[in-house]
């Protein structure tokens, strides 16, 4: 099984794939993590550093390679649809899901955060509703599969997106049941 999530920055792919992962007993890989081991620092550092190709350059490397033995859930940087060439690579040997948010939503998660360097100027909504509007098509192009994030839970999400795997006929029904609540 190779599941790959796209989104904007904050749009739950991390958290809902991790869950997702252990729900389908399947290992959960997340570029960004693959990319700062490669690199040795935090993305943001690179960022600042290298500037913005030159990471690009690494995250397209990183998703051709594990396109090439493409398994498990991949939860992909918010930006790795900007490349044509990435967004190939997962939509032919992935099963992709667009986990869509609005700019509103996601500054509410988001509003503290620090390590997103994208976000780390005077008018991070601004950005955001900037980002939905140059990048949503390009989710919609990759994905197979479209979720939105408005509204449910991570634990919903996972739900929802296990039922779209059955229909879609990635995964067995009933094969990977919710664990019970304890
Ligand atoms: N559906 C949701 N409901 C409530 N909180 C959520 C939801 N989805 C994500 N979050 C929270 O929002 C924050 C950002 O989520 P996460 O890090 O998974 O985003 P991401 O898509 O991986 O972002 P990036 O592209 O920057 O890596 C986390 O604190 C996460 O727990
Ligand atoms: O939205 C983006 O362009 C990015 C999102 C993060 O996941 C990281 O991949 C990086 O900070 C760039
Ligand atoms: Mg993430």
């Amino acid at each position: 099984m190779a599941v790959a999530l796209v989104g904007l920055p904050g749009a739950g792919k991390s958290a809902v794939g991790r869950r997702l992962g252990a729900r389908l007993n399947t290992p959960f890989i997340d570029t960004d993590y693959v990319i700062e081991q490669r690199i040795g620092c935090s993305i943001r550092d690179y960022f600042d550093r290298e500037g913005e190709v030159a990471f690009r350059d690494i995250e397209q490397t990183v998703i051709a390679d594990l396109a090439a033995n493409a398994q498990g859930v991949l939860a992909t940087g918010g930006g790795a649809v900007l490349r044509e060439a990435n967004r190939s690579q997962l939509r032919d040997h992935f099963h992709v899901i667009y986990l869509r948010s609005s700019p509103e939503d996601l500054f509410r998660r988001l509003r503290h955060d620090v390590k997103r360097p994208l976000l780390q100027v005077a008018d991070p909504l601004g950005r955001l509703r900037e980002l939905h509007d140059a990048r949503d098509p390009l989710y919609r192009e990759t994905a197979h599969d479209v979720v939105d994030t408005g509204r449910p839970s991570i634990a919903m999400l996972v739900n929802i997106i296990v039922m779209q795997l059955e229909l879609a006929g990635i995964v067995a029904p009933g094969a990977h049941p919710e664990e019970p609540a304890s």
